[in-house]
Order: C-alpha cells, then structure tokens, then sequence
C-alpha cells in the first residue's frame, strides 16, 4: 500500500479504546504508515494488541526506545489524564503536536502537564470517524504552527468532515452536539424499535424496520443537499398518520425540548469533566 496519510513524522496514540481505535482504524485504512505508529494502552485486550501489532504497528513498547513523535493522540479518558500525562511528557520534542480529543479537558489543563510552550490541538470527533464519515471541532492554541495545523487537519479530516473554530468555549456544546451525537441517534432506533413491539410487531422485526428507517435516512440527509425540513415534510402527508405522530413529536414537551435538555446535560458534564 502506498502511505499517502503522512503527517511528517510518527504518531502516538495514547489510548487505543472506542474512539482512539476507530480513529486509527480509519487512519491506517487511508494509509498511514504502520510502522510510525505506536500504541499506548497499557489495558488494551490481547486481541487488539496481537491485530495491531500484526499490522507493524509498536504496542506498548518500551519509552525509553520511543523516539519523538511528530502528533500524540490524547485519546485517553478525561478522568485519567493527570495520572497519564505525565509519563508521555518526556517523549515531547519542541516540535511535537498534541491532538486532545477528551471530553471536557481544556487546552489550559492539558497545557499545564506538557512541557512548556506545547502545540495543542483540541478537538472533538465521533465515533462514525471509524468509516470516514465523522465530524470533527477542532481549535488550536497559540503555539501551533502551520505546518502542524497541516498534520492535524490532514489526521483529522481522513475521518470525515472537519469544522475548525476559533473559540475554544464552543467546545463542549460541540461534544453534547456532534460528540455525543451518535449515541442519540442509536437510541433513536431503540425507541422506534420499542414503540413497533409496543404497536404490535415481533421485536426482531421491529428493530430491522427502526435500523433501516434510521439509517436510510441517515443516507439520504447525507446525499440530499434539501434542509432537514424540507425531508421531513416530503414524508408528511397533510392529514395522514406523519402529522399524526410529528403532533406528538414536535408539540409540547415534545423531542426538541428533551433534546434541549440532553444536550444542555451532556455540556453541563464536560464542564464538569475539565477538573
Ligand atoms: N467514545 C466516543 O464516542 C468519543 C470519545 N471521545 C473522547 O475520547 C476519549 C476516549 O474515549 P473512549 O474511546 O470512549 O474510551 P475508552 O475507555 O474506550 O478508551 C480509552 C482507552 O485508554 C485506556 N487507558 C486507561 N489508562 C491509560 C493510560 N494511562 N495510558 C494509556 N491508555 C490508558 C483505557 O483502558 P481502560 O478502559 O482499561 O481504562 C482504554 O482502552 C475520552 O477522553 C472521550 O472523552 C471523544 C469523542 C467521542
Ligand atoms: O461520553 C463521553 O463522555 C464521550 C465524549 C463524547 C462522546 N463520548
């Protein structure tokens, strides 16, 4: 395969879990050269770590054999940040980009475990990043060059749509948006799934017909350049059983109010999460 991911160095990921792995799933597929990769997660299943390793890929290996990467993924939890920062510092070079991708942790905090004058990506993707089709916020601090803007934006965008932003308070609305955001989706499908049994269907049928329903429309909002209304309504027949349950959906105490309200609980949690 021919290596044309390449962000002028090796890569570090520092947590290879959900979102960690699909991100470099979704990097290797797109050809970033296994052997600048190495892989920090000291409870990475056996499996996973006997397929990356197979792939040319350095798991676990020792630090002291490490050289200076060029991008450290931070793609570990919030919660363990301040235990494992501090052992990655080291391996810091004045030119080494860190590219955050945790919930919460502000540039300030991960700043303050990083040597001095660290160039910070701070960004939040999604988990459809495994097949390309995430969308990533991410802003930079002051201390990123253009060339490191490049490498980010080129790790970044190989796994889908990118939205640079300038503001980092925006950041943790972006996470209860788009971060979180899948997670709502699929829960759409329980529901619908749930609300067929609930109307009368066999539960496996129920749940192919919410699947499909939610992913086709997932497809045809993505290939359609028409405004969700717009598609929502092209379903809705004056009078007919839509408008029937959209009275339901979109009236009082209705889905964008509950939505309102995850969404304004998800934000509220990643303020939590940056101490
Ligand atoms: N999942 C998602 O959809 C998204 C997640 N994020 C962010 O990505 C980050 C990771 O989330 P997610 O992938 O879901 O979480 P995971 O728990 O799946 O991944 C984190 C990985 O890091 C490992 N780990 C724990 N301690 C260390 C350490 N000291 N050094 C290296 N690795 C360590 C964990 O092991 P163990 O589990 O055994 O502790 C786990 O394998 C979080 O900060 C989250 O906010 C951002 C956007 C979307
Ligand atoms: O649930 C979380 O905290 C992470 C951040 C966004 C998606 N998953």
């Amino acid at each position: 395969m021919t290596h044309s991911l390449d962000i002028g160095g090796s890569l570090l990921l520092l947590g290879a879990g959900k979102m960690g792995g699909a991100m470099l799933e979704g990097w290797l597929a797109l050809g970033l050269a296994p052997g600048n990769v190495a892989v920090l997660d000291p409870h990475l299943p056996a499996a996973a770590a006997a397929q990356l390793a197979e792939a040319g890929i350095a798991v676990n290996p020792s630090l002291a054999f490490l050289g200076t990467p060029a991008v450290v993924l931070l793609a570990i939890k919030p919660q363990v940040m301040e235990a494992a920062l501090p052992s990655v510092a080291p391996l810091f070079g004045p030119d080494t980009l860190a590219v955050s991708i945790m919930a919460g942790k502000t540039i300030a905090g991960i700043a303050a475990l990083l040597p001095p004058r660290t160039a910070i990506v701070r960004a939040m993707p999604n988990t459809p990043a495994a097949i390309g089709r995430g969308i990533t916020a991410a802003v930079p601090n002051g201390f990123v060059t253009p060339a490191q803007k490049e490498a980010a934006d080129a790790l970044l965008r190989a796994t889908g749509a990118l939205e640079w932003i300038d503001d980092e308070s925006l950041i943790d609305a972006v996470t209860a948006v788009s971060g979180s955001g899948p997670a709502y989706v699929f829960h759409l499908v329980e529901a619908l799934a749930a609300a067929g049994s609930a109307a009368g269907l066999p539960a496996d049928l129920a749940m192919r017909l919410a699947r499909a329903t939610v992913a086709g429309s997932g497809e045809l909002l993505h290939r359609s350049d028409q405004p969700a209304g717009t598609l929502r309504q092209n379903v809705t027949s004056p009078g007919g059983t839509t408008a029937a349950a959209l009275a339901v959906l979109m009236g009082e105490g209705g889905l964008a109010s509950l939505m309102e309200k995850a969404v304004l609980a998800a934000k509220k949690r990643a303020g939590e999460l940056a101490s």
